[in-house]
């Protein structure tokens, strides 16, 4: 029996320093020593959880782009076709457009289902043309993301539960926007740091009253040992 609840965090604006960007180093320690499996639910491309995982130094459980992709640890899921997404894009920059990432665009090199634009381009336009590829938008206060309708986080969690035997009723998750709300739909426990979006806030069963990693470590202090 397990001392302490299975997590599911959010990597922008709820692993991050006050300041809202680079992850808060305090969250290494109790992320190491956790003795439950942690998921790391994220819109952000596939090797950046990844990453965060393997130099945190815990097993790799990962929701990436929204859903799009998931390991369990085991196997990778791809549950979107970023084809949609890439038409997008060349309508996007045919209408003179630019995602706003530079010529690497190390945002996207990566990305396997879908899209993000920097928050810096033009919203309408885009929202406008993902619709005409039957896409939607999704704000997360980092990136615009264009996204099939369909995956999302919460599934991701269940896929990832479902393969390490855990109830997603037993986790305990954080996080901080639109992209959000299917996890705390998912899981037992939903908590919103105080920089949370307004979706993210009404979805979640508490709103913390510290943002960023600090309301993380909060949760965090505050379930250890209770399960
Ligand atoms: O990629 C984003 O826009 C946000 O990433 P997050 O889901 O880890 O907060
Ligand atoms: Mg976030």
């Amino acid at each position: 029996m397990t001392a302490e609840p299975p997590l599911v965090l959010d990597i922008d604006g709820t692993l991050t320093r006050p300041e809202g960007w680079g992850i808060d180093p305090r969250v290494f320690e109790p992320l190491y020593e956790w003795d439950a499996p942690i998921v790391i639910a994220t819109g952000k491309a596939f090797p950046y959880p990844i990453a965060l995982c393997h130099f945190v130094g815990i097993p790799e459980l990962v929701v990436a782009e929204n859903g799009g992709v998931v390991y369990t640890g085991d196997d990778v899921h791809f549950t979107a076709d970023r084809e949609a997404a890439r038409a997008v894009v060349e309508d996007y920059r045919a209408a003179g457009y630019d995602l706003g990432w530079g010529a690497a665009d190390t945002v996207n090199r990566w990305r396997e289902t879908e899209i993000a634009v920097s928050l810096e381009q033009p919203l309408e336009p885009l929202r406008e043309i993902a619709a005409e590829h039957g896409l939607e938008v999704i704000d997360t206060g980092y990136a615009y993301h264009v996204k099939d309708t369909d995956p999302n986080k919460g599934e991701g969690v269940v896929r990832i539960a479902d393969h390490v035997g855990i109830d997603p009723a037993d986790c305990v998750a954080v996080g901080d926007s639109i992209n959000d709300v299917s996890t705390f739909e998912t899981v037992g426990r939903g908590f919103a740091v105080a920089n949370a979006d307004e979706a993210a806030k009404a979805a979640a069963d508490e709103v913390l009253d510290d943002v960023h990693a600090e309301g993380t470590l909060a949760v965090l202090e505050r379930v250890r040992g209770t399960t």
